[in-house]
């Protein structure tokens, strides 16, 4: 009923030479965009040669970050007129790094998601607890609260199209994953939380992504459970065997 997505996250790992090296190396062993979606999500400096080197492939191109307005006086923005225009079908939003380094706030991430909707892309919107909150045992209503306000005045059939990323900031690039149950835990509080504001059938809809060390040897354990409907990968997405690997998770 959902089709799974897995997505790179690459950071600010690749150049364009190495987007064009890598898209060339997966480009034909993807599966079909109808059974896993494939995405990767590039710096914008990399999206020309990933667009221009992913055409005519089953590959899906993502922004890792956008602004919310579509062009003004914005020195060094990225504007999502503009990424729709070039072909960009997701973007990624409020990733703990850009709250954490770049102090965005639930309610940039909000007007984000709007921008994105406004253009006709599809938001991947991140959400996430730090070893602090969980340890306190607030993981639950701290991801709810994200949630919430990221979904903030967006319609029923905007967020029934939405994916939304689940990433404990403790499992990031540490090599320590939340096991499948703890993932499957809070991913499961993420769909409550959307069946609450909407309801159940929006809820059935929406696709929930885990990530944090996601890598070959766990995406199948992940992916089994009921709640998790697919992977935002850092790290093993940087290489293409691993990246196919992630997305032919089924074979
Ligand atoms: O932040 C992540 C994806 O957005 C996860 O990164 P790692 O897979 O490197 O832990």
């Amino acid at each position: 009923m959902r089709t799974p997505i897995i997505a790179g996250n690459w950071k600010m790992n690749m150049n364009p030479e190495q987007t064009a090296e890598f898209v060339k190396a997966v480009k034909d062993k993807l599966p079909k965009a109808t059974e896993v979606e494939s995405v990767i999500a590039a710096p914008a400096v990399d999206l020309p040669a990933l667009l221009e080197n992913a055409k005519g492939s089953e590959l899906k191109v993502a922004a890792e970050n956008c602004y919310f307005e579509d062009e003004g006086a914005f020195t060094g923005e990225t504007s999502p007129k503009v990424l729709k225009e070039m072909g960009v079908d997701y973007v990624i939003i409020g990733h703990s790094e850009r709250r954490d380094y770049f102090h965005e706030t639930d309610e940039d991430i909000n007007k984000k998601a709007h921008a994105i909707f406004n253009n006709g892309m599809t938001p991947i919107v991140c959400c996430g607890e730090s070893l602090e909150t969980r340890e306190a045992g607030k993981a639950e209503e701290w991801v709810e609260a994200q949630v919430k306000a990221a979904l903030k005045d967006l319609t029923a059939e905007q967020v029934s199209n939405l994916v939304i990323a689940y990433e404990p900031i403790w499992a990031i690039g540490t090599g320590k994953t939340a096991t499948s149950d703890q993932a499957e835990e809070i991913c499961a509080v993420v769909r409550k939380t959307v069946a609450d504001l909407y309801d159940q059938d929006v809820a059935d809809k929406v696709r929930i992504q885990y990530g944090g060390s996601v890598k070959p040897d766990n995406v199948k354990e992940l992916m089994a459970k009921p709640n998790i409907d697919g992977g935002l990968v850092g790290g093993a997405s940087l290489v293409p065997e691993s990246y196919l690997e992630l997305v032919n998770f089924n074979d």
